[in-house]
């Protein structure tokens, strides 16, 4: 039975349905080098933000399939690291996203209205009504950073509350910010007219710091500023000079460039600051919808099943994967028979997808060809996720081409591989029923489904060769399934495919090899 160990505090739904296919352990708040010494028994990790999987402790996990982040940001896991490994990395990006966007927007009010100071007040004894003045949010300009899915809410809920919005997001179009009732405005304006500025960003190089001294230099001395997305997007110094100073109005942050937050300036603040502990997941609601959908992506890959939201594979939506996946098989198939038939490394692959599979997204095939094309070499050690890197690696050139004008079938596959002394090609298609076709083999027609044990010979058309091969297999006692012969011209060349029942025996290839007009002879096994 697989093992999964779970890092941090999950829901216990996650936990039940990670029970149903695999050994489950819970073991939060291990220091890393405990990790490291216990990683090597698991097949999976669960984790949310207080667990930082580094590349030491993936390096060691020899068995691990797949890490699942019960969470959006995966910037606590060496991803690279995971990919390198093909180890698939997975999270949850809407789970949270209600309540993430609801603490942003309860912080907004918070500092407002100084409902944290003014609570402490009253549990202190005191009635200080004047001292906790507020400013309403209608009718002021909230600025927003990351016009995603969070931001996204965010500007719903603030639109209805009467706010004035303006959003920085280079990455999304002014339609989809009209649609939200944004207009799209760059950073400095957006820090210049808000009155409120809301993050929802990634955190990124690009991002690390975009709040620094010279952008808060840029704020209303009245505007306050929301981090509920990540820290190290703000210069926590920077921010607390601003707010000691009074240059800013206020902050409420939710997130810290190291967390846990301990000794830092801007614990020191006043009612100018609000801080949580990182709390923008942390409804119930939230922490059950992350648990079963990073939990059910866990088991799904324990089950040899792709997940639905692996941050290092193509991501696809589960309705165009379930279509796309009888094609993916197609490619992986003929992908490990043409590197085969090549024999040797393969230098270039050139990939056309014809027919309907010409309007698909071409990633995914392209992937699950390399998978096929590399699993000789690397067995099981390739996968979706590295397929890539590892061509990359090998200097495999790949070329992708595509034509919806081909109709021979309604969509097929045709990979040519070339290596330093050989190249081949195979098409394959699928039938009505999903079952796989090769239908040409080095531009040859033939109609085969594949088979774990195949023969394909080049040869010369001409009486009698079939029979001889046929003779030549009975005698070392293999036992021919099917038998196809493709031909482009009466006594030409020709390729024969044999499907049969046993892996060769050694020496056959060289006795066929041996009989008149056969050319090339190659076993291949899927
Ligand atoms: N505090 C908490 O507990 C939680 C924090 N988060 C964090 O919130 C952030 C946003 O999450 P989602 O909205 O789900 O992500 P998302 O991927 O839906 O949206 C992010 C948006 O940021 C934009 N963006 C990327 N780089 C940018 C840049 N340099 N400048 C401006 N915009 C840029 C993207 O175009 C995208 O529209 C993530 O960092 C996530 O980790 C998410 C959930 C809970
Ligand atoms: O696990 C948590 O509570 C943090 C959630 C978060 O930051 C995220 O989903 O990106």
């Amino acid at each position: 039975m697989p093992k999964v160990l779970v890092c941090d505090p999950i829901d216990q739904a996650g936990i039940d349905i990670l029970s149903q296919v695999a050994q489950v352990d819970v073991k939060t708040g291990l220091p890393v080098e405990e990790l490291v010494k216990v990683v090597p028994e698991y097949d999976a990790l669960m984790i949310r933000s207080g667990t930082r999987v580094t590349a030491e402790i993936i390096e060691a996990g020899v068995q691990l399939k797949i890490i699942g982040r019960a969470g959006v940001g995966v910037d606590n896991v060496d991803v690279p690291a995971a990919t390198r490994k093909g180890i698939i990395v997975v999270n949850s990006p809407e789970g949270n996203t209600i309540a993430a966007a609801e603490h942003a927007l309860a912080l907004m009010l918070s500092l407002s209205r100084h409902i944290p100071d003014a609570n402490q007040s009253v549990k202190n004894g005191k009635w200080e009504r004047k001292k906790f003045v507020g400013t309403e949010v209608y009718k002021k300009t909230l600025g927003i950073v990351g016009l995603g899915k969070i931001g996204s809410h965010v500007a719903a809920a603030a639109k209805a509350m009467g706010m004035k919005l303006i959003a920085f997001d280079p990455f999304i179009s002014a339609e989809r910010a009209d649609q939200l009732g944004c207009r799209l405005v760059d950073m400095d304006v957006l820090m210049q007219e808000a009155d409120y500025i809301t993050l929802h960003i990634p955190k990124t190089p690009e991002t690390t710091n975009l709040i620094n001294a010279k952008s808060l230099a840029k704020m209303k001395p009245t505007a306050r500023i929301i981090n509920c997305a990540r820290g190290g997007i703000i210069d926590e110094a920077a921010l607390a000079e601003a707010l000691k100073n009074g240059q800013i109005g206020g902050a409420a942050l939710d997130v810290y460039a190291n967390e846990p937050l301990g000794e830092s300036p801007l614990t020191e603040l006043g009612k100018e600051a609000i801080l949580t502990p990182h709390l923008g997941a942390s409804t119930t609601e939230a922490q059950v919808n992350v648990a079963v959908d990073v939990a059910e992506q866990i088991r799904d890959v324990l089950l040899g099943l792709p997940a639905r939201s692996a941050v290092n594979i193509p991501g696809l939506h589960p309705d165009a994967l379930e279509q796309l996946r009888p094609y993916l098989q197609l490619a992986e198939t003929l992908g490990n028979l043409v590197s085969q038939l090549v024999g040797d490394r393969v230098e270039s692959l050139n990939i056309h997808l014809q027919g309907e599979l010409a309007n698909n997204q071409s990633q995914p095939i392209v992937i699950a060809a390399l998978k096929g094309l590399l699993s000789r070499a690397l067995r099981e050690r390739v996968n979706y996720v590295n397929a890539s890197i590892e061509a990359q690696e090998r200097g495999i050139r790949v070329i992708e081409t595509r034509d919806a004008s081909i109709r021979d079938y309604r969509g097929s596959l045709l990979l040519q591989a070339k290596g330093p002394s050989e190249e081949h090609d195979v098409t394959g298609t699928l039938l009505g029923d999903g079952e796989i076709r090769i239908t040409t083999v080095d531009g040859f027609p033939i109609n085969v489904p594949p088979n774990q044990h195949m023969l394909f010979t080049r040869h010369r058309d001409m009486p009698g060769i079939i029979g001889k091969i046929g003779s030549l297999l009975g005698s070392f006692n293999v036992n021919i399934a099917s038998m196809q012969v493709g031909r482009q011209i009466v006594r030409g060349d020709a390729v024969m495919v044999l499907t049969i029942d046993d892996p060769l025996p050694e020496g056959i290839l060289e006795e066929i090899l041996k009989v008149p007009g056969i050319r090339d002879a190659n076993t291949v096994m899927l």
